[in-house]
């Protein structure tokens, strides 16, 4: 038969060979995919975990609200008692809770890279510390970890104390109702943070500081459900989906006001202020005694290495676990020793350290990471006091046998006094860490201590620091809220890494002490003008893990103000 016969009784057009030859092409491309994955599989294959449907895993169990997904993955993975894997599609996650594992991973200068989900950061915070990688945040790290050091945060006190008493104030509109202390927590945090690591006045923001709160978490709302949404997970099909637009709302707001952040902080610093400007304007009004940012001496800095270990603790982890925030190389000199901003622009200034854009980035990445994660701590832990009376009371009398009946602000002194509180934060973070879930893509097998299980390469390893802080084999009672399991001899007998709400390792949380510190004067501040109740019990709390870990109705709370204690003769 001849072409031109064929040709009129088979219908041979360009896109029937296509089609003809897209199912080969795709078994060829499925079995070389398959083929480059095997040692994967091979070790996967070796890891328990709950059995999933074919092909796609566990990847029905991400759909839906995120607090059920939440409960969902924590329930699955808690018949398994080390490590637990599941397969989101082709994804392999391994979630591992023993402290010998989580140290080999969170020690280690070599699974230091994120894993992939924290790029749907990306069009907020760029290269920032929190998501960067290898050369660039080392080098970062290295610059922005002495700007979070003990004695910058000595010179930020005043302005805790100030802006704590303005949130007592605040507060007392609420009158004895029931209402969301969270609405309250990321505000201050947020304006705390302008004034403090910033250097700038919140009044120079016109959009107020929950504006900006509130659309970090509305943005918080779209990264959790990309990273669930295997369709949104793709770049092409969310910008066709209203979410992306959304975002870019959400961004204005967010840029907006980073943007106008660094803008003030340049126009001062090019008239050659250096400081807060929020400080300053207070000193003006006399407010406040002068900044005190000098340098320490050697000595003056080993006594505060020694005085931010409290009981066995060192300022939100275990006396144990040291990190670039605690070793003496920290010691930078005089020159060094400058709040976040103020040393940004500096070496912008000075060299080819820094960009215009990354300083854009790393300001938008500790506005963030900054708030909203202080915020959560001080909501929860305000929820739990108003549960457990008895342990507020206990939190008060420690409150005034230091403060007697003085309305004097708190000093660095006084933080150190605050023990009993300070473990009341720690059982609050063990319970409710605010970052629930911290997660590294695998570029090297991870050989385990707790049994004999290899974690293949191209896997994400999760520390679900929600589940390891309520091992049962770690902690006794675990699901209780109990402050007495950091007292210092329980501390001594416990892993290092059973507890680490800051994550820990290269990649610790650079923000850890400012956050305790800030979180003891500005609790202490409330709770020296009011007692907390609440009408819910720990039962009653509806978690969602949407990258900060949230009280889904709200920390609903209810505010007394305290009667003034008699005047001591
Ligand atoms: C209670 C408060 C806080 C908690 C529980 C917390 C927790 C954490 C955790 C668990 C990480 C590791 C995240 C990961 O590996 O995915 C982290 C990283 C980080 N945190 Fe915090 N944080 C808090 C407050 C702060 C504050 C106040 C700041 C800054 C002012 C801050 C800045 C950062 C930065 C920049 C990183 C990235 C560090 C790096 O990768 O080198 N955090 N934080």
């Amino acid at each position: 038969m001849s072409l031109e016969v064929l040709k009129d009784h088979v219908l041979i057009s360009p896109s029937s060979v296509f089609y003809f030859l897209l199912l080969p092409t795709f078994l060829l491309w499925l079995t070389y995919w398959r083929l480059s994955r095997r040692h994967l599989y091979k070790l996967a294959d070796r890891l328990p975990g709950p059995k999933g449907l074919p092909i796609i895993g566990h990847l029905l169990d991400v759909f839906g609200p995120a607090s059920s997904v939440f409960k969902t993955v924590i329930r699955k993975s808690s018949e398994f008692e080390n490590i637990a894997k599941m397969w989101i599609g082709p994804q392999l996650v391994v979630f591992i809770y023993d402290p010998r594992d989580v140290e080999i991973l969170l020690s280690s200068q070599v699974y230091i890279d994120k894993s992939s989900e924290y790029k749907f950061f990306k069009p907020w915070l760029g290269e920032g510390l929190l998501i960067s990688t290898g050369a660039k945040w080392r080098a970062h790290r290295k610059l922005i970890a002495p700007t979070f050091h003990l004695n910058v945060l000595k010179s930020f006190i005043d302005l805790f104390n100030e802006n704590s008493q303005l949130v007592v104030r605040k507060l007392r509109a609420e009158g004895g109702k029931t209402f969301d202390c969270h609405d309250y927590m990321s505000e201050a945090t947020v304006e705390i943070l302008l004034e403090t690591a910033m250097g700038v006045s919140k009044k120079t923001q016109d959009k107020s500081g929950y504006e900006y709160a509130l659309a970090v978490m509305k943005m918080c709302d779209i990264l959790h459900l990309r990273s669930r949404s295997i369709l949104l997970r793709n770049e092409f099909i969310f910008t066709l989906s209203r979410y992306y637009h959304e975002q870019g709302k959400l961004l204005n707001i967010i840029h907006g006001l980073t943007t106008k952040v660094i803008k003030h902080k340049k126009a001062a610093f090019a008239n050659g202020t250096r400081g807060s400007l929020a400080q300053q304007e207070a000193t003006a009004k006399k407010i406040t005694p002068p900044p005190t940012p000098k340098a320490a001496t050697k000595e003056e800095d080993l006594k505060n290495t020694k005085e931010t270990s409290v009981e066995g603790l060192s300022f939100g982890q275990a006396e144990g676990l040291k990190d670039d925030l605690d070793v003496e190389e920290n010691d930078v000199g005089e020159k060094k020793r400058l709040a976040f901003l103020d040393l940004l622009l500096e070496s912008a200034q000075n060299g080819a350290l820094l960009n215009d854009t990354e300083i854009k980035e790393q300001v938008d990445t500790i506005m963030f990471e900054g708030h909203d994660t202080t915020a959560a701590g001080s909501s929860f832990f305000l929820s739990l006091m108003g549960i457990h009376q008895g342990i507020q009371d206990r939190v008060i009398a420690e409150l005034d046998e230091i403060f007697g009946d003085s309305d004097r602000p708190a000093t660095f002194q006084d933080t150190l006094e605050m023990k009993y509180m300070e473990r009341c934060l720690m059982e609050t973070l063990r319970m409710y860490p605010p970052v629930p879930l911290i997660a590294r893509e695998l570029r090297e097998d991870l050989k385990l201590a707790s049994g004999p299980y290899v974690i293949p390469r191209g896997a994400t390893v999760t520390v679900a620091t929600v589940k390891l802080h309520r091992n049962p084999k770690v902690y006794e009672n675990p699901n209780i809220f109990n402050p007495d399991n950091f007292l210092p001899e329980r501390q001594a007998n416990r892993h290092y890494y059973a507890f680490v709400p800051f994550s820990a390792g290269p990649r610790s949380c650079v923000g850890r002490k400012y956050a305790m510190l800030k979180l003891k004067i500005l609790l202490s501040t409330i709770l020296r003008n009011y007692r907390v109740y609440s009408d819910l019990t720990e039962a009653d709390f509806k978690l969602q893990a949407d990258i900060i870990l949230k009280r889904e109705e709200g920390f609903r709370v209810r505010l007394q103000p305290r009667q003034p204690k008699p005047k001591s003769k």
